[in-house]
């Protein structure tokens, strides 16, 4: 399907395409870059690609997919890094949680004549680094892609889109601007939530670490979960979509507050009907194939 593929960032995303490139033939070159030469050493000790290079201008040298998957805050030094070095006619890509900065990031710097096209893999776990990933990571999963205008060449498009089938995505489009507000209800508010409730089980004093340990029911160890995800990376989503953010967490305030209200004032049938309601959601997703009670269960015992 390419010649080079260029792989910057060889952590959980990275080594995941990497490997799922290399399992279902869809290159003849792999190329890793990595800043930190402990992750390139694992890279080359998992045999994760053809060629590693420690600057991420090398490995784009004649590289016609070029995917960045590194935190959201790099994607600006990356893209100054390789302008000068891309091939003309490579499309350039990335997996960032957040689009809307990333076009802001990278645009102004590539040259013209490169298909800069960013997307968006809906997938992951709480870990990271090189040895987390996995070649079916993608699997039945949705790959959103952004491109940042109208007239980005289709058939870039079309590769790109094929790229993500091939590793085994669902691929949809949409503008930068609704990704991002999508994907702060879906997916960045919720950890945020995650990190405080955790945080503030820490706080309180009159119930001790251990007894959160050994009295976590369920929703508190799937808290967990979510909140052991990588600092670096999550830092950089919320500074990077700060407004949408914001704008979903406000709504949520307001929803909590008339929870609490229905609660102090003993309002059951409030209480009822919001759960009713939100377990009818629950079983709709189940419905739509993107998560399984057994998936669920799995991820529990782990
Ligand atoms: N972790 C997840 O579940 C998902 C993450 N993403 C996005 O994928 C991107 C990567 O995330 P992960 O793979 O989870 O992170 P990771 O921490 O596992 O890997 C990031 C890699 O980038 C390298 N790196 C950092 N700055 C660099 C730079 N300036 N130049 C070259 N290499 C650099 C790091 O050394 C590391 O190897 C992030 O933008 C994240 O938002 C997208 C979907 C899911
Ligand atoms: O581990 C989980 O539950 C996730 O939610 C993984 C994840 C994290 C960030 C993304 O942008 C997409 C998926």
């Amino acid at each position: 399907m390419f010649g080079r593929v260029a792989i910057i960032g060889i952590g959980l995303i990275g080594s995941s395409i990497a490997r799922a490139v290399r399992a279902r033939g869809l290159a003849r070159h792999i190329a890793i870059a990595d800043r930190s030469a402990d992750h390139l050493e694992r890279a080359e000790a998992l045999g994760l690609g053809d060629s590693l290079h420690a600057g991420a201008d090398a490995a784009v040298v004649g590289a016609d997919l070029v995917v960045a998957c590194v935190p959201v805050g790099a994607c600006e030094e990356v893209a100054k890094l390789i302008a000068r070095d891309l091939a003309p006619g490579a499309i350039v890509t990335d997996v960032g949680s957040v689009k809307g900065s990333v076009v802001r990031q990278m645009r102004p710097h590539l040259p013209a004549g490169i298909h800069f096209i960013p997307g968006h893999p809906v997938a992951g776990t709480e870990f990271s680094g090189p040895d987390a990933g996995f070649a079916d990571l993608f699997d039945g999963r949705w790959c959103i892609l952004t491109p940042p205008s109208d007239d980005v060449d289709a058939d870039a498009i079309a590769r790109l889109t094929a790229f993500w089938r091939a590793l085994g995505s669902n691929v949809e489009c949409m503008t930068p601007d609704h990704h991002d507000l999508v994907l702060a209800i879906t997916s960045h508010v919720p950890h945020l939530i995650a990190y405080n409730i955790v945080g503030t089980a820490d706080d309180l004093e009159a119930v001790t670490q251990s007894e959160v340990m050994k009295f976590s029911a369920g929703g508190f160890r799937d808290f967990t979960r979510i909140a052991a995800s990588d600092p670096t990376m999550w830092r950089d989503v919320f500074l990077h979509n700060r407004e949408a953010v914001i704008e979903v967490l406000g709504r949520f305030t307001e929803d909590l507050i008339a929870l609490q209200r229905h609660i102090r004032w003993g309002e059951g049938d409030d209480l009822f009907e919001l759960f009713t309601r939100t377990r009818a959601i629950r079983r709709g997703i189940i419905g739509m194939g993107q998560e399984t009670p057994a998936a669920d269960f799995g991820r529990r015992k782990g």
